[in-house]
C-alpha cells in the first residue's frame, strides 16, 4: 500500500517544512509515500476557493485511491485505532491510501462525497500547516504501532 498526502498551499515556514521532512521520512521506513500540494485559492469567496480548492485536491487523486479527509468534526481516533485502520486497509489490499488537509476554509460538498471518512485529530481547529505534521507523526506512530516498536507509550 502506498500513502498519499494531500494538502493545500506551499508550506510556508520553514520549521513546518523540517517537521514534514522529518516525519515523511520515518514514513517511508515502511511504505512509499507521496505529498502533494494543490495552488490555493486567493482572494475568492470562502464557498469559491474551496470549491476550487477541492477540485484541484481531486485531480491530486489516483482513481483507486481511497480518500480520508481531515476535519475537525470529523472521528475521533485514538493513535492505536489509527494505526488497526492503517493495518485493515493495507491487509484488504488498498493500494493507495489518501489523506486530505484542506485549506483555511476546509471542504467543499464535492470531496467529502468522494472520501471515504473523515477524520478528526481534536476538535480544536489548527492552521492547516501545523495539521501537516501532526498527521505525518500520526501516521509514523501508526507504523510503529503496527510493527511493535517502542514509540508510542
Ligand atoms: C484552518 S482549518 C479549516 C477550518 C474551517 N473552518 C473548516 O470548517 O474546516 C484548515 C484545515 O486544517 C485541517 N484541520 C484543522 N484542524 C483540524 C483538526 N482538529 N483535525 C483534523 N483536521 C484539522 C482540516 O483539513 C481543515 O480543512
Amino acid at each position: 500500500m502506498k500513502l498519499k498526502v494531500l494538502w493545500v498551499g506551499k508550506t510556508q515556514e520553514e520549521w513546518v517544512r523540517r517537521g514534514i521532512d522529518e516525519y515523511a521520512g520515518r514514513i517511508r521506513r515502511y511504505v512509499p509515500l507521496e505529498l502533494a500540494e494543490a495552488r490555493e485559492e486567493k482572494g475568492a469567496a470562502s464557498d469559491k476557493a474551496k470549491g476550487r480548492e477541492g477540485e484541484r485536491l481531486l485531480k491530486l487523486l489516483p482513481a483507486t485511491a481511497r480518500l480520508v479527509l481531515l476535519d475537525e468534526r470529523g472521528d475521533q481516533l485514538s493513535s492505536t485505532e489509527l494505526a488497526a485502520f492503517l493495518g485493515k486497509e493495507r491487509d484488504r489490499g488498498t493500494p493507495e491510501l489518501a489523506f486530505a488537509i484542506g485549506g483555511a476554509y476546509g471542504f467543499a460538498d464535492p470531496i467529502r462525497a468522494r472520501a471515504s471518512r473523515t477524520i478528526a485529530l481534536s476538535r480544536m481547529t489548527f492552521t492547516h500547516q501545523m495539521v501537516r505534521i501532526f498527521l505525518l507523526e500520526q501516521l509514523y506512530r501508526g507504523f510503529t504501532i503496527l510493527n511493535n516498536e517502542p514509540y508510542h507509550h
